[in-house]
């Protein structure tokens, strides 16, 4: 109470609201927005820069009550951000609130200290040049298997949901990239003896199902099919996982791969306290922060460019004048496409999926924060206050990006633009490691996608009588997930 009151008080002035729960209880995850009870599960999302608009201050002080009373402060200033990301002992993760996603090990993401260092050291050749070359020419592989045994000679192919396309491209990247299994769209492998569950299938099952395994406590995964099947998916995975790794360490003639396990497993050769156990949980934790944060992006990204053919003609002109004859793009190749960059960022500068990058204040502090007037304000900032980097806040703030509301690609390919605004893979040392792994399967997917088929918004006659904006609220309409998850994004993909 000592502590809590120390933080209220330190707060003077400073524009702040109450809720009973806060945003990292499981009732405040739950529960809709009810004001003083709780923010509502979407708030960040749906309130963008607003409520920092409405106080005057690039910042604002959450506190609450439930799970125990705190401050949280939750920033939108870009300078403030930049000195939290990049002061890791001063502002450390709170790794408790990243404690369900250690079932199948410790992780790089749920540790700090001198763990998440062991972890990141061992972890980083694995994101190399090599794996980048791997990841390029396996999305290229699964795009050209996508388009010669699935949408085959069909002039016109209509999805009904784009996610339907963007998780399997995401999850078999990752398959083939992180653990050096090949999986395809057609083929229905077999179940191998000692399983009861294909691997495409175990990875599939939990990748999808993340979330319950993260809500329900195991006696309470028995109690219906449907999460009897989650558990044995997470137990098939993690016996598909120890194999593959028993296989590899005991493999007598060693082949030279560059998947992600294979570059962990050389790396951790000489770190005898990394065991297999560490193994598994950072090779699952790929699949975890890559699967839904990609599949999520790329189907964004489809609906703004069906929403707005005038950006995508921009685009496909300049893919054309790369690949004039047709030919599939090389990942030699990949700094020439900027306007496909351009698009990645300005799809995740309007649709971050993370959208609350969660820290605290290991000590008293101070934080400088400003407003659209142009003032500075010092902030103290006690031990212990809860701190959330608001990525949606921050790349909808006026003071950094000219009319937040449009979608303009064009505005990363100015020279200034800022940089320090825009953070949807976090900044500093626990950035995300799979960035450049986002950006290689990405660009040869949009490429290969765009010089080849024409995205438009399917056509329904339900919907026949809505104007633009009722089209795009309706396309873009999203819901809580993992990471914030398109609700329809009904797509036909026209051949050129
Ligand atoms: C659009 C795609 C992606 C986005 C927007 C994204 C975003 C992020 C963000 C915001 C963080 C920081 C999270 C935090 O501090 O709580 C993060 C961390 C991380 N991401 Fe990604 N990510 C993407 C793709 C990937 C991929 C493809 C992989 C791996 C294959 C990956 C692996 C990781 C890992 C291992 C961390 C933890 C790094 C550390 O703590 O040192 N991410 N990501």
């Amino acid at each position: 109470y000592v502590e809590f009151s120390r933080m209220v008080k330190s707060l003077k002035s400073h524009s702040r609201y109450t809720t009973v729960f806060s945003q990292r209880s499981i009732m405040g995850n739950l529960l809709p927005k009810i004001p003083g009870i709780s923010r509502g599960r979407l708030a960040t999302w749906l309130e963008k820069h607003n409520p920092y608009a409405k106080a005057g201050w690039d910042a604002t002080a959450n506190i609450t009550i439930v799970p125990r009373t705190s401050v949280t402060l939750s920033l939108v200033d870009a300078a403030a951000i930049k000195e939290v990301t990049a002061s890791r002992a001063r502002f450390p993760k709170p790794v408790k609130q990243y404690k369900v996603l250690s079932f199948f090990g410790d992780n790089i993401v749920a540790s700090e200290g001198d763990d998440w260092k062991r972890y990141r050291k061992i972890a980083a050749p694995a994101f190399s040049d090599r794996n980048n070359k791997l990841i390029w020419d396996e999305t290229v592989r699964i795009i050209l298997d996508l388009f010669d045994n699935v949408w085959g000679s069909q002039e016109s192919i209509v999805i009904d949901h784009a996610l339907d396309i963007t998780l399997p491209i995401a999850l078999f990247v990752l398959g083939a990239a992180a653990f050096g299994r090949r999986i395809s769209w057609k083929d229905d492998e077999g179940i191998p003896p000692n399983h009861q569950m294909s691997f495409k299938d175990a990875i599939h099952e939990v990748s999808m199902n993340c979330f319950i395994k993260v809500i329900f406590p195991n006696w309470a995964m028995g109690l219906t099919e449907h999460t009897r099947r989650v558990r044995l998916a997470f137990e098939e995975l993690d016996s598909h996982m120890l194999e593959i790794i028993s296989k590899r360490r005991n493999a007598e003639k060693k082949e030279e791969r560059h998947d992600l396990l294979s570059s962990l497993l050389d790396a951790s050769a000489d770190d005898p306290s990394f065991t297999d156990r560490d193994l598994t949980g950072n090779i699952f934790i790929f699949l975890v922060a890559g699967h839904e944060t990609t599949a999520h992006t790329l189907c964004f990204t489809f609906a703004m460019l069906a929403l707005y053919p005038d950006q995508q003609e921009i685009l496909y002109q300049h893919i054309k004048s790369i690949l004039a004859d047709g030919r599939l793009p090389t990942y030699e190749e990949m700094p020439l496409f900027t306007h496909s960059m351009a698009v990645f960022n300005e799809t995740l500068r309007m649709f971050p999926p993370v959208n609350g990058i969660p820290k605290y204040s290991a000590e008293d502090t101070s934080l400088t924060v400003g407003n659209a007037a142009g003032d500075k304000l010092v902030l103290p900032v006690p031990r212990g206050t809860h701190i959330v980097i608001n990525t949606v806040g921050l790349h909808y703030n006026p003071r950094y990006w000219k009319d937040p509301e449009e979608f303009r690609p064009s505005r990363f390919l100015e020279p200034d633009w800022p940089r320090d605004a825009f953070v949807p893979f976090s900044a500093g040392p626990r950035a995300c490691i799979g960035r450049k792994f986002f950006e290689t399967e990405g660009i040869a997917i949009l490429t290969m996608i765009i010089s080849r088929y024409k995205i438009e918004i399917k056509e329904e006659p339900q919907f026949a009588s809505e104007t633009f904006e009722q089209r795009k609220a309706r396309v873009l309409a999203a819901k809580p997930g993992l990471t914030i998850t398109p609700i329809r994004v009904p797509l036909v993909f026209k051949r050129r």
